[in-house]
């Protein structure tokens, strides 16, 4: 498959005033309430809230993992609200790259074979000096024949990087990435993600509770009860943690 190329200004992705509710009656939890954003590419977002706030859901429904109870999400010209199952199925492996907090490798493969997983599956051939940059990008080199359980936690993150960005995705979405790392780790992965998107150009959107973390962003969207509440530029760890603050004694004052 060859890579999506525009010409255009168009965000990499964008929701037009989503909403999610969950369950029906009594049960009924509104995740996201009329939720607007455009995310530009080559650029890394990161999605910060309190716990609940609606940080995952929205990422879920700007991924394709979940449906929109209202309005519509797009990533590129793709209007993902509405696809069928085998588009949406095609549009996740040939366009989204996907970073979890547990990894999420293959335990019987090794680094290499979980890393050229995503191209194995839509079969398509590698491309050798791609993955050559990425796992040196990673520094896996001398660590691909490993399985997952030869690995330390920061190895297996970053086979888990390397295989996001090998099918060279137009949004890679990283949901708490280094929430199970210790902090050399994290900002090993951190480092990463912002070189990714600095010298490949990728877009990346990441949720975070962390504000160092969230400080290798371009910007920060801050979620309280479903909606934007605040959306940070150039941000800094004290900036961040300022808006936390803020947000924080103003939830308290509601
Ligand atoms: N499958 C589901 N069924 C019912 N309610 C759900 C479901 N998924 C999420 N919710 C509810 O939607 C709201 C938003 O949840 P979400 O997981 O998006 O929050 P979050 O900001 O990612 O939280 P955290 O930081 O704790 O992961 C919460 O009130 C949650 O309980």
């Amino acid at each position: 498959m060859t890579e999506v190329v525009t010409t255009t200004n168009e965000p990499a992705v964008r929701a037009d005033n989503v909403w999610k509710v969950y369950g029906s009656g009594a049960a009924e939890v509104t995740a996201l309430r009329d939720v607007s954003v455009e995310l530009a590419r080559g650029r890394f977002t990161a999605v910060m809230g309190p716990s609940g706030s609606g940080k995952s859901t929205l990422m879920h429904c700007l991924a394709g993992l979940d449906t929109v109870t209202r309005g519509e999400t797009r990533i590129g010209a793709t209007r993902v609200t509405g696809l069928r199952d085998a588009e949406l199925t095609r549009l996740r492996r040939e366009q989204i790259g996907f970073i979890f907090q547990q990894f999420n490798l293959l335990p019987t493969l090794t680094a290499r074979e979980n890393i050229l997983l995503p191209l194995a599956i839509a079969g398509r051939r590698p491309e050798p000096d791609w993955f050559d940059t990425v796992v040196g990008t990673v520094d896996l080199r001398d660590r691909l024949g490993h399985r997952p359980d030869q690995l330390s936690g920061g190895q297996q993150q970053r086979v888990a990087c390397a295989r996001a960005l090998i099918t060279r995705p137009q949004v890679v979405f990283a949901d708490e990435p280094t929430g199970n790392l210790d902090s050399r780790s994290g900002a090993d992965v951190l480092g990463f993600l912002s070189r990714s998107v600095r010298e490949f150009g990728r877009t990346i959107v990441m949720v975070t509770h962390d504000p160092t973390a969230a400080a290798y962003a371009d910007r920060v969207i801050f979620l309280a009860d479903g909606t934007v509440v605040e959306d940070l530029a150039a941000p800094t760890t004290d900036a961040v943690l300022e808006t936390m603050k803020r947000l924080d004694t103003q939830g308290a004052a509601r």
